[in-house]
């Protein structure tokens, strides 16, 4: 229910266009039902007079019955498009709604969630709702709207026509739904969460295409898929089961309802408390209103699965940021010094921390490596450099201000990470480049390429600078990708630079040069190298080493005698500082 009503709320500020829609569903339907009625009983009262040789005014009724068709064309027109309009305008919002949530709360709200998910709830999940408006709430108000008049108009001839008109509608067009929806409802949800888990499936398979061909030759992965999208396919069957038993219930319903209409009118008729010129009148009428309410069982039917998808899009919307933003942040600071302070951090569901204490000092101007084994928290130390997470216990401080008072924004407008899994986007090298900073001009882009090795392969592209890398950089080496994603961070320019890994995939004389030209480049700040590899480290000006997420020793190796980062590494110099 509470999914119902906020899902009312997002609609109240297309309220007016919807408003509007239904106003004009509510015309066209009554614009039918009294062109119907008028119809029977102008015919059969035209019958009537010819059979008893009388006169009679046909051009008033048969200019209402031309009138109320152009009202119901021009209407029906009208109503489509103001409906559609109220739909896009909601959808329209919906989205950007759905993104700016999913992006301010991000990457730590999408922790364990797969792309083919968070498309799914972007695209599918926001499609459907289009139906709450299109196919539940104006049907639903514009069945209302014809059918509580023509009752009362019904009433005013026959109580007993009326009455019966009443419960067969209420019978067929909402307690036959609602039963049938019951039974559906599993097919509902089942399709709902189905179609999720099919599009994750996909893009898992799209992009895992060269691994299955390689490890799955027999196709399990593949019919695995295709007995996900029978199982859909199925509970798309019950639904369309249900929907056409809905339908066909309706219309049994307002046949009885004609049939009635005549057992009761006939022997009033012959009483003389009914005019014969009414009782069509009251046939046709009860027929048109059964016609005019027809959506109202897929309305019904399509409920279930608008709630699920819902509650699909709420609760990504709702999941609070790792790190939220201060309600009254301060302003990014001056300094750029980054300090952590006996940080521990623990992922949500974790058994151990995965810092336990750290602490680390950047003044301006420093460079610290930060080395140790897979799997001890050196990723995890950028992330929360970065204000992607909060730590549980201990503080960071950016210029001498604790991140709990500045906003994530504020933190990375000073500090640019170079992370393992960077995204290249699927455009050219131009284009990637700029995302560190859209106003960089072609030198500053060529003197970040020349810092991050990358420009001789540039250069020697016919494109150059405008050659596409593919999706995720498929057209370049990963040695490439990371010297590309370096020269990204430096466009940049931020004062603060993480590495992590930055040399992965490249031969030691690259490797070499790469970290060479960063530590000589002298636009470069601070740098904070996570590495498990030991080139260069001696040009650092402290070397901590971190294990199981807790620093085990920390030194400069510019002090520390026959320690090679290696060496260093495991057993520490004699002016090593043992935390
Ligand atoms: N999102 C996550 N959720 C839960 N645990 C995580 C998550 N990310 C990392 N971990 C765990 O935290 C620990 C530290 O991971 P982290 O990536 O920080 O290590 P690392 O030192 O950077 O390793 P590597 O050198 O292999 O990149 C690992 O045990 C990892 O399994």
């Amino acid at each position: 229910m509470t999914v119902v009503l906020r899902l009312l709320r997002l609609m109240r500020p297309h309220a007016g266009w919807m408003a509007l829609a239904v106003l004009l569903a509510a015309i066209v339907g009554l614009a039918q039902v009294a062109l119907m009625a008028t119809a029977g009983w102008f015919i059969t009262g035209m019958a009537l007079a010819g059979a008893a040789g009388a006169t009679m005014n046909y051009f008033t009724p048969a200019a209402v019955i031309r009138g109320l068709a152009i009202i119901r064309t021009a209407g029906r027109y009208a109503e489509r498009v103001i409906g559609h309009e109220a739909t896009l305008r909601f959808v329209a919002g919906l989205r950007p709604w759905l993104f700016a949530r999913l992006e301010h709360g991000a990457p730590g709200n999408l922790r364990g969630r797969t792309d083919g998910d968070l498309l799914t709830r972007l695209r599918a999940d926001i499609d459907r709702l289009e139906h709450a408006f299109l196919r539940i709430v104006g049907p639903l108000a514009a069945a209302l709207a014809v059918a509580v008049p023509s009752i009362l108009v019904m009433a005013a001839y026959d109580r007993r026509i009326a009455a019966l008109a009443a419960v067969l509608l209420a019978g067929a067009g909402l307690v036959l739904p609602v039963v049938l929806l019951r039974a559906g409802a599993p097919a509902a949800v089942r399709l709902t969460a189905g179609t999720a888990a099919l599009g994750a499936r996909l893009v898992d398979e799209v992009e895992g295409l060269a691994e299955l061909a390689v490890y799955d030759p027999d196709g399990l992965h593949r019919r695995a898929t295709l007995a996900a999208s029978d199982a859909l396919v199925a509970d798309e069957r019950v639904l369309s089961d249900t929907a056409a038993l809905s339908s066909a219930g309706l219309l049994l319903a307002g046949h009885v309802l004609l049939v009635a209409v005549l057992l009761l009118g006939l022997p009033a008729v012959s009483a003389g408390t009914l005019a014969p010129a009414d009782l069509p009148m009251l046939a046709l009428l009860g027929l048109a209103l059964f016609d005019a309410v027809a959506a109202v069982p897929l309305a019904v039917q399509a409920l279930p699965a608008v709630v699920a998808s819902a509650g699909r899009v709420f609760e990504i919307a709702d999941r609070p940021p790792a790190a939220p933003d201060p309600a009254d942040p301060d302003p990014v600071p001056q300094g750029t010094s980054l300090r952590l302070d006996g940080v521990s951090f623990r992922y949500p569901g974790a058994a151990h921390d995965t810092l336990d204490g750290v602490t680390l000092d950047m003044p301006a101007g420093r460079r610290i490596a930060v080395v140790g084994p897979s799997g001890a928290g050196k990723s995890t130390l950028a992330q929360l450099a970065m204000r992607f997470d909060v730590p549980q216990a201990g503080g960071l401080l950016l210029g001498d201000v604790p991140y709990g008072r500045l906003t994530g924004a504020a933190v990375r407008s000073r500090i640019a990470l170079v992370g393992q899994r960077d995204h290249l986007f699927a455009t050219t090298i131009r284009d990637n480049l700029l995302i560190g900073d859209p106003n960089a001009d072609e030198e500053r882009l060529r003197e970040a390429c020349r810092i991050a090795q990358i420009l001789p392969f540039v250069a020697a592209l016919p494109e150059g600078f405008d050659t596409f890398v593919g999706a995720h950089g498929t057209k370049l080496s990963g040695g490439e990708i990371r010297r590309l994603l370096v020269a990204r961070a430096l466009v940049a320019g931020r004062p603060i630079l993480i590495l992590d890994e930055p040399t992965e995939g490249l031969d030691p004389d690259t490797e070499a040069r790469l970290l060479d030209a960063l530590l000589d480049a002298p636009g470069i700040g601070s740098l904070l190298l996570l590495t498990h590899r030991p080139a260069r480290l001696d040009r650092m000006d402290e070397i901590i080493r971190l294990e199981g997420g807790r620093v085990i020793s920390r030194f400069d190796p510019r002090t520390t005698t026959g320690a090679d980062a290696g060496g260093a590494h495991s057993r520490p110099g004699p002016t090593t500082r043992p935390t």
